[in-house]
């Protein structure tokens, strides 16, 4: 809880959250219980294994996108069966709603389970009857998205988007979109030009992580070669002022997640985070948690966090609260619910 007099609106919020990954909500603790559970071994050579503590102190020292990375891909080894993939899910949830949370667009990685065996039905089935509970008890709305670790060989991704179980949940509309993310540096998106162009043709949404750690051209190039709707992160398009001004007159939507380009060292402090910059320029941008289990805080406390850097105004949050509702992939009559929720919060506190 932050201290800002500002805390209970900006709790109140009818937030949207764009971009979390749903392996990384996994906590310390849950992670823990499900290895022990599930009889996984953790890793005996490294001492941040020896306890849920001793993780999560580790996770306060990441040097780095593949440091996180590495410890995110041995935290999911523990995910084994549909109800471990839907407590992980409802855990998220449930921190989501006290945050404010209305409608969450999540990720999560086929790839990364499927190797370890894990069919993807398997993942699906846990993941989407958490999200129906979400909805049924929670009130939050979800779309899923299935992310493609850029890390891989786009042949990999390509041949995981086509497979028979993983095109079954798109024609259906359980996942609404794809997304690409893992390391960054040293995979630039117009390798994965002909995955995101069969996507696209499907009348799949698109985003992909970009201009996280890799540069700016990253961001053109997910533009131009993926034909992206929304940019995850974005923050080094700062670096390049023509784009920059291209992205804010097109009203492309960043995913911004300020503690976690902290946690990660992409910036040393939030108020590196171009927040003030993106405003000026007319960037709509959302504001999210990204991986809240391992960058110690979930959306609320970016809100805060945020907050106590750049103190916007009331307005300035109604106007980053109003573009990710916009941006979002729901449908409009749920859209215009939240419009009404922001519209009602903002009268009533303008009369106090
Ligand atoms: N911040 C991040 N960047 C890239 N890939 C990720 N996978 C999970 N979190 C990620
Ligand atoms: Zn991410």
């Amino acid at each position: 809880m932050c201290q800002s007099p500002l805390h209970d609106f900006l709790q109140r919020l009818p937030k949207c959250e764009h971009h979390l990954h749903l392996e990384g909500a996994l906590s310390p603790t849950l992670l823990f219980d499900l290895a022990k559970r599930n009889r996984i071994t953790l890793p005996t050579d490294d001492e941040a294994f020896g306890s849920p503590d001793k993780l999560h102190t580790r996770y306060g020292r990441f040097t780095s996108l593949n440091d996180f990375l590495h410890y995110y891909y041995i935290g999911m080894s523990v995910l084994i069966h549909s109800h471990d993939f839907e407590s992980l899910a409802w855990d998220y949830f449930q921190h989501a709603a006290v945050d404010g949370v209305h409608h969450a667009e999540v990720f999560f990685d086929p790839q990364a389970h499927i190797a370890r065996g894990i069919p993807y039905t398997t993942v699906l089935d846990g993941f989407q009857a958490a999200c129906q509970r979400a909805e049924r008890e929670l009130g939050i709305t979800t779309e899923l998205i299935t992310c493609f670790l850029r890390h891989l060989p786009a042949a990999d991704c390509l041949a995981t988007f086509e497979l028979e179980h993983v095109q079954d949940s798109y024609q259906s509309g359980v996942i609404t979109g794809i997304g690409l993310d893992s390391s960054e540096l040293g995979f630039p998106p117009q390798l994965f030009e002909e995955m995101y162009g069969k996507a696209s043709e499907q009348g799949l949404r698109r985003t992909a992580h970009a201009g996280e750690e890799g540069p700016a051209s990253f961001i053109s190039s997910a533009l131009d070669t993926l034909g992206i709707e929304r940019i995850d992160h974005g923050i080094r398009l700062v670096e390049d002022a023509e784009l920059m001004a291209k992205v804010a007159a097109q009203g492309t939507l960043l995913t911004v997640c300020p503690l976690s380009n902290v946690v990660l060292r992409c910036v040393p402090e939030i108020k590196d985070v171009p927040i003030r910059k993106f405003l000026d320029a007319g960037i709509k941008f959302s504001i999210n948690s990204d991986d809240p289990a391992y960058f110690g805080g979930y959306i609320l406390d970016n809100y805060c966090r945020v907050h106590e850097a750049f103190e916007l105004h009331v307005n300035e949050w109604e106007g980053i609260c109003r573009a990710g509702i916009e941006g979002s992939w729901c449908g409009q009559e749920r859209k215009t619910q939240m419009l009404t929720v922001l519209d009602g919060l903002m009268r009533e506190w303008q009369e106090v």
